[in-house]
């Protein structure tokens, strides 16, 4: 019987090499038994979600993603549960998390960069065709496919668009968009233009090697709520003017993704489709 069949379990996987670990769970190179089939295992323990009240996060992980299918959304195969832990069956991305690519690289040249963000805006508009919103686009939720392609990974922030969101965030503030930093932000409204804004600032990153706000908490908060950032004269006048596109903090006036696929600096590093 085909894998999506049955209740998976698992005895039906041989478990390989740790990949890593995230922050609620570690990640192995697996291979399911019947199949051979390669996969990633992502262990979670139901201790750890309760503690961190993430259950309902990762129940919506799982729904969200179980659904896509994307060449730049990871996919999510199927999942499964003992006594004490939650097992998601994700497709495997063969060279790992794009950080560790851009840390060891100080930055990306501008033909890299421009395909990555020729793909993102691809897996966005899928997303959003959906009414999906990442919002959390940033380097380390991002994996690379073994032909090169990125790949958005963790959904756990993922939802319907629109929504206010309730639940506290941690990690950076480097990627939240100015309607999310303002006082009173949390409470508004906000759609999925906030993954524009945050792809500028992933733009920015790749190009620069740093984030656009990146400061002392206190003072990114006010860098982002002004827009206050500057573009090094190392960066492109064509990638420049992308990034400004994009970095606007009227979410209504940022560019919509089809036009970042037209963008000139995206045509000049990608091959034009049927060009
Ligand atoms: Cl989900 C998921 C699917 N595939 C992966 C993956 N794949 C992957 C491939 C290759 C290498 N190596 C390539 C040679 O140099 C050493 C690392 C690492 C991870 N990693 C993670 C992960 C998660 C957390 C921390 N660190 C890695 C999660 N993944």
């Amino acid at each position: 019987s085909s894998l999506r069949d049955r209740e998976l379990t698992l005895n039906d996987f041989e478990i390989g090499k740790p990949l890593g670990k995230g922050k609620f769970g570690r990640v192995y190179l697996a291979r399911e038994r019947s199949t051979g089939f390669i996969c990633a295992l992502k262990v979670l323990h139901k201790s750890e979600l309760v503690q961190g009240k993430v259950e309902k996060q990762v129940r919506r992980e799982v729904e969200i993603q179980s659904n896509l299918r994307h060449p730049n959304v990871l996919r999510l195969f199927g999942y499964f549960h003992d006594k004490k832990r939650i097992f998601l069956v994700l497709e495997y991305a063969g060279h790992g998390e794009l950080y560790k690519h851009l840390r060891k690289a100080g930055k990306f040249e501008e033909w890299k960069a421009a395909q990555y963000i020729a793909q993102m805006a691809a897996a966005l508009k899928y997303l959003h065709k959906k009414h999906i919103m990442h919002r959390d686009i940033k380097p380390e939720n991002i994996l690379v496919g073994i032909h090169g392609e990125i790949k958005i990974s963790d959904f756990g922030w993922s939802v319907h668009a629109p929504n206010n969101r309730r639940q506290t965030m941690c990690g950076t503030l480097d990627y939240l968009p100015p309607e999310m930093v303002k006082p009173g932000g949390k409470d508004n409204f906000y759609d999925e233009k906030i993954d524009l804004w945050s792809l500028g600032v992933l733009m920015y990153e790749f190009l620069v090697g740093e984030a656009p706000f990146e400061d002392t908490p206190v003072m990114t908060q006010r860098r982002i709520a002004r827009g206050e950032m500057t573009v090094p004269s190392f960066v492109s006048p064509e990638a420049r003017d992308l990034i400004k596109k994009l970095l606007v903090l009227d979410p209504s006036k940022r560019l919509p993704l089809t036009e970042v696929e037209q963008h000139p600096w995206i045509l000049k590093h990608c091959l034009a489709k049927g060009g």
